[in-house]
């Protein structure tokens, strides 16, 4: 690759899909481009629901009524990334694979509906991530939706890892018959060509972790490229996550999703791929990633049984995987530092990476995952917990267990010790007994709503118990509702004396403080949102300079025991009668209230 073109994991980046929230736009996409399969002419009737997750892509769930019909149907909507649009053979390709794996009787896979072209897709010019590349001819696609859960919202057991195994192995099986000439194609996420892997490195924040994925790339070229020729070949799904992954009725496999990275490759790298995500699973993480990762490996060997070979090479594969997403997640946070998601998502990765390839024994594992693959092996004899981890979230857990117990126990997630205080004397004499945990979320950018909900979710998949996050903002009416959620950094750069600068020369110093709570039972459960403002106006700052931006914000509401006071001048216990936070506290206990009742 020349130094001056840039690769396709850059292009990825710009080339990203950027339609968002803009509905309307996907809208007339859809109305031009698939009116006979939406039969627009006769009645049928369309609605995007919401943004699904993608990497790369962008998805969206769409809801379809016919007049014959008071039934409504969901499909997929999948815009491409603009790097696969280029390429027709590619979106062909994936096209195939599913119509192929889709007449096999036990696997159920999404497949294309056809365009008013008489082609599985469509192309527009469509919004992209990069400015300078924006708009970008991408292609989009109708698929039809698999009914279910992504296996990323359940509790996952080994039980459930043993059967997504057995099911990889048969999409393989059936996989073994399908050839199509754009499966050979260079992808950086293949682990063949982990070797690329070393251009990435410089991105990798610290030098420690930098030389751990260094000596990952050592290991793969000294002991695995030697042996490659007799690594049998096949076309690979290549990514089977728990996303991918759809959960139907009483807990069985209904379907995959995604062939998105699907390349012909070594057959063993569908597994490796599939046991590093399973180590990330919500039972790989409570400490179990070695468990998790042989319960997966035990499935897919029973029915498609790996050879010496393929066997000899498991853990340094699984850890070519992990290696992978933690260098290219390092790569895109150096893309878009403002988002700090990116690092919060990494960081399982980089822990189970450490561990693997820093703290187990390579001998040990071998066995290890030699006894898992004994077909007689009990799967509880391999639900171990891993050797030597220091578990950040084991205090949690153990309050997870007893939330999985006792309902009623919730989780507030926060960094601010001081919010954390007033929600305590807040939420005393609830119904549900509120535990906290000390997690520093990124701060996000959006409305107030949003934020909180995001903060919420992001929680919720980090810990898998019941959450509470909150986020605050003080909103000026001059400036009509800024700084609002960004008042953290205002706060931070400007202090109090810069907030009531910002209010020179305008006529209008009030203000209203807001926190939006946000409110989720458990992974696959809906976020409920309460939104709590008190009014008042910004002024020199009087008081207490403990808690944010308290001095400065001169409450108008309540007795004279509050109005006419700043937050930092007031009797705590006042605060939180009249608190923008007590308000939407006081609204999450009436409705858990409701809720027990
Ligand atoms: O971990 P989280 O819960 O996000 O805690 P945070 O301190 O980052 O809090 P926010 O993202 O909600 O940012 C709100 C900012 O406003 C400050 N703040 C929040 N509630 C406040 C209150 O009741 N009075 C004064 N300042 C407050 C807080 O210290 C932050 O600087
Ligand atoms: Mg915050």
């Amino acid at each position: 690759m020349s130094s001056d073109a840039p690769s396709d994991e850059v292009r990825r980046k710009w080339l990203k899909p950027a339609i968002g929230e803009n509905f309307s736009l996907l809208n007339d996409v859809l109305a031009s481009s698939f009116s006979t399969a939406l039969e627009l002419s006769s009645g049928g009737t369309f609605n995007i629901l919401k943004q699904l997750d993608s990497y790369d892509d962008e998805n969206f769930l769409l809801e379809h009524k016919t007049t014959m019909s008071a039934k409504t149907t969901k499909y997929l909507v999948k815009v491409h990334n603009g790097v696969e649009s280029e390429d027709a053979k590619i979106i062909d390709y994936q096209n195939t694979i599913m119509t192929h794996l889709n007449s096999h009787p036990s696997i159920n896979t999404t497949v294309p509906l056809i365009s008013d072209d008489g082609a599985p897709f469509t192309s527009h010019k469509l919004p992209v991530a990069s400015p300078k590349h924006s708009p970008a001819p991408l292609t989009v696609r109708l698929l039809t939706y698999i009914e279910g859960t992504p296996m990323a919202y359940k509790q996952v057991t080994p039980a459930l890892l043993f059967s997504a195994g057995e099911y990889l192995a048969n999409v393989d099986s059936s996989l073994d018959s399908f050839s199509h000439p754009a499966s050979e194609r260079f992808h950086a996420w293949d682990q063949k060509n982990t070797s690329s892997l070393r251009e990435f490195v410089k991105y990798i924040q610290t030098p420690e972790r930098q030389q751990l994925v260094g000596s990952v790339i050592d290991a793969f070229e000294e002991s695995v490229l030697p042996d490659a020729s007799s690594l049998r070949q096949g076309v690979l799904q290549s990514d089977f996550n728990d996303a991918n992954i759809i959960i139907g009725a009483s807990d069985k496999i209904a379907g995959v999703i995604d062939f998105g990275d699907s390349v012909k490759s070594w057959r063993v790298l569908d597994c490796t791929v599939a046991m590093a995500y399973a180590m990330l699973s919500s039972y790989g993480k409570t400490g179990h990633s070695l468990a998790a990762s042989a319960a997966f490996l035990a499935g897919f060997n029973s029915k498609y049984p790996l050879t010496p070979n393929e066997k000899k090479h498991l853990r340094t594969l699984v850890c070519c995987r992990l290696a992978c997403s933690a260098t290219l997640g390092a790569y895109s946070y150096s893309q878009d530092p403002a988002n700090k998601y990116l690092l919060l998502h990494a960081e399982p990765c980089w822990r189970t990476l450490e561990m693997v390839w820093n703290q187990v024994d390579s001998d040990y594992l071998t066995s290890f995952y030699e006894l898992a693959m004994d077909s007689k092996t009990d799967l509880c004899l391999l639900s171990v917990p891993d050797p030597t981890v220091p578990d950040h979230f084991q205090k949690l857990r153990s309050s997870t267990k007893r939330a999985f117990s006792d309902t009623k126990t919730i989780t507030f997630v926060t960094g601010n010790k001081k919010k954390l205080e007033e929600v305590q004397k807040i939420m005393d004499n609830t119904t549900a007994t509120i535990t906290n945990y000390k997690l520093d979320l990124p701060e996000l950018q959006g409305d107030p709503l949003y934020v909180s909900e995001e903060k919420c979710k992001l929680a919720v998949a980090e810990l898998g118990t019941a959450v509470i996050t909150e986020d605050t903002s003080l909103c000026f009416n001059a400036l009509n509702g800024m700084p609002g959620p960004y008042i953290k950094w205002f706060l931070d750069k400007c202090g109090h004396d810069g907030l009531n600068k910002m209010l020179d020369g305008f006529p209008d110093r009030t203000a209203y403080a807001q926190t939006v709570v946000a409110y989720c039972s458990g992974p696959g459960s809906p976020v409920h949102l309460f939104d709590g403002r008190t009014k008042g106006k910004i002024v020199p700052p009087r008081g207490p300079l403990d808690f944010g931006w308290d001095p400065v914000f001169e409450c108008s509401e309540g007795g004279p025991s509050s109005a006419g006071l700043t937050y930092a001048e007031m009797d705590k216990s006042v605060k939180n009668t009249v608190s923008h936070r007590a308000k939407a506290f006081q609204q999450l206990k009436n409705f858990l209230e409701k809720e027990s009742s």
